[in-house]
């Protein structure tokens, strides 16, 4: 690929990501003059053009091409008139699309040069966020509904998504506003909350399991702070919370508000450095700053008296200032137990709003829109195939999927479900022994195990001794049984909702606690036995 082919490819990308006016003004009339000893040479119309394309673009720019050049690259502007109109464009060492490389963390030195270079935002001058519609900004932000095609994304999300890389910052491009006074925020932050660039809305496939966790994170995207706040996700592991969180970020950094994205761990990590080094008013300073404030897995937060202390303050400057927060959690507020009250209680100020597992209809959508992504024509059977098990989560689905294709690619051998079988034969062993079990083996397995009566698991009783058996039923059901959550709920007199608290309950118990898990398995292997 010539310099000129990069560019154009770089632009009919940025074109899919920012408002076509906007794209018109600022885009139109550039074109790639040479790639050189890694440095990119872009032609400019004007010198206000030149501005805008290194003041709001840059890190769009670098990262796109970056990625297609295949190493770090310095994008330098040019304004057409100090330019010969004619200059050779240089072939490029660029390699081919499709090759394979590793995310990096940042875009090395020459696009830290350049990223350096834009104007930085003082915190103490930054304006309120302007009121306007995402829709008017983006072709389509309400992410992919089930049926349609998520948006193109790069040929190294396999590799990405199969080794779990590190997550590459990107920022967007801004939108325009002649009229209002929007700094990007993101700089003053460089380096940490990095969002990964493929959790986006438009990535997102929408399905009933997820739809009101996606229309609340759309919603507070398009109006931070004015509705839902905070918004609290909650649901059990790999489902798509962090990917929701991503993409409010996403769109709040285009919008070119300050977006600080932090898990509890490193929020809690801090803490303890501002503490320890005596700089807790610099740790406020930052964290007030902000206008979005993303923080992950917040239930690790709880009992951890000084963390718990700190986010309750910086909870609240946030919250009356009008500033989103957005947090997720593996299970909802109520279910934290060493959660101060105070905090539980703001969390369910806003909105909480869960995820669950999808259903067949929905992991169908999501592996063919991966599929899609990664470029791969998967036959229908093998999506089939592959969606066919109750996988507890998404990532479990990619990662069957990412097996299915590697397995393909290896043995050289075309996508067939006897080859999806194969390559999933250890993943999908247990899963073809549990479908064989009933709802009533799973009732009268647990009841046998825990000594107890089935009247006691179906009935209203709420003491520990028969809640606990009725969750692990719940959880055994869903996860052994073929079963949907409507049957299991008629079966133990509980709604759907109910059904799934059990099964994250059992769920969150087993990934924290050795000693449940066992007892879970223990429970599986007497019904099994018999
Ligand atoms: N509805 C969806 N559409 C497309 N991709 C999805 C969806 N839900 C989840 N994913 C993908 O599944 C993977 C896991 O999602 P994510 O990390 O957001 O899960 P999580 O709920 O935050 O899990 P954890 O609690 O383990 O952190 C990601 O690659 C994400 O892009």
């Amino acid at each position: 690929m010539n310099a000129k082919q990069i560019w154009q490819t770089t632009m009919e990308r940025l074109q899919a990501r920012v408002n076509p006016a906007i794209f018109t003004t600022w885009f139109q009339g550039t074109s790639a003059l040479s790639f050189q000893d890694g440095v990119f040479t872009v032609r400019v119309p004007t010198s206000v053009a030149k501005a805008q394309l290194e003041g709001r673009f840059i890190d769009a720019i670098s990262s796109i091409l970056d990625e297609l050049i295949g190493s770090s690259v310095e994008v330098r502007f040019i304004v057409a008139k100090e330019v010969p109109e004619q200059v050779e464009e240089l072939r490029t060492e660029a390699r081919p699309f499709g090759s394979k490389r590793s995310y990096r963390l940042g875009r090395g030195r020459h696009a830290a040069l350049a990223r350096d270079k834009r104007p930085t935002s003082n915190p103490a001058t930054i304006k309120p966020a302007p009121t306007y519609s995402m829709a008017s900004l983006f072709p389509s932000p309400g992410g992919t509904h089930l049926g349609e095609q998520a948006e193109e994304q790069n040929r190294q999300e396999m590799a990405d998504q199969a080794h779990n890389q590190p997550i590459q910052h990107e920022q967007p491009a801004a939108p325009d506003h002649a009229n209002t006074s929007v700094l990007s925020g993101s700089s003053a932050f460089a380096g940490e909350g990095l969002l990964n660039p493929r959790y986006t809305f438009n990535a997102f496939i929408v399905g009933k399991s997820n739809q009101l966790a996606h229309a609340a994170s759309l919603a507070v995207s398009e109006n931070p702070g004015r509705i839902y706040n905070p918004l609290f996700l909650y649901g059990g592991v790999g489902l798509g919370k962090t990917h929701l969180l991503h993409a409010v970020g996403h769109m709040g950094e285009t919008a070119g508000l300050t977006v600080l994205y932090v898990t509890s761990e490193k929020f809690t990590n801090e803490i303890i450095n501002a503490i320890r080094f005596q700089k807790t008013e610099e740790f406020r300073a930052k964290y007030r700053q902000i206008d979005i404030l993303l923080v992950d897995d917040i239930q690790f937060i709880a009992g951890k008296e000084s963390t718990e202390e700190e986010f309750f303050h910086t909870f609240n400057t946030l919250h009356n200032a009008n500033k989103q927060i957005v947090v997720t959690s593996d299970r909802p507020p109520k279910a934290i137990h060493s959660l101060q009250d105070r905090l539980r209680s703001r969390f369910e100020w806003g909105l909480l709003a869960d995820v669950q597992a999808p259903e067949y209809e929905h992991r169908l959508a999501i592996l063919r829109s991966k599929a899609e992504s990664l470029h791969f024509a998967i036959p229908g059977p093998v999506i089939e195939y592959i969606a066919r098990p109750q996988c507890s989560s998404v990532r479990e689905l990619e990662g069957a999927l990412n097996r299915v294709i590697a397995y393909a690619t290896l043995h050289d051998a075309p996508l067939s479900v006897s080859l999806a079988a194969q390559a999933l034969e250890h993943i999908y062993s247990d899963k073809k022994v549990s479908t064989s079990l009933t709802v009533a083996e799973v009732i009268e397995g647990v009841c046998r195990y825990y000594n107890i009566d089935s009247t006691r698991i179906r009935g209203k009783q709420r003491d520990r001794e028969t809640v606990w058996p009725r969750q692990v039923a719940m959880y055994l059901m869903r996860e052994e049984t073929t079963a949907s959550l409507l049957q299991i709920g008629t079966e133990l007199g509980r709604d759907h909702t109910t059904i799934m608290h059990g099964w994250e309950k059992v769920h969150a118990e087993m990934t924290h606690n050795e000693r449940v898990r066992q007892e879970v398995a223990a429970v599986l292997e007497s019904i099994q036995r018999r």
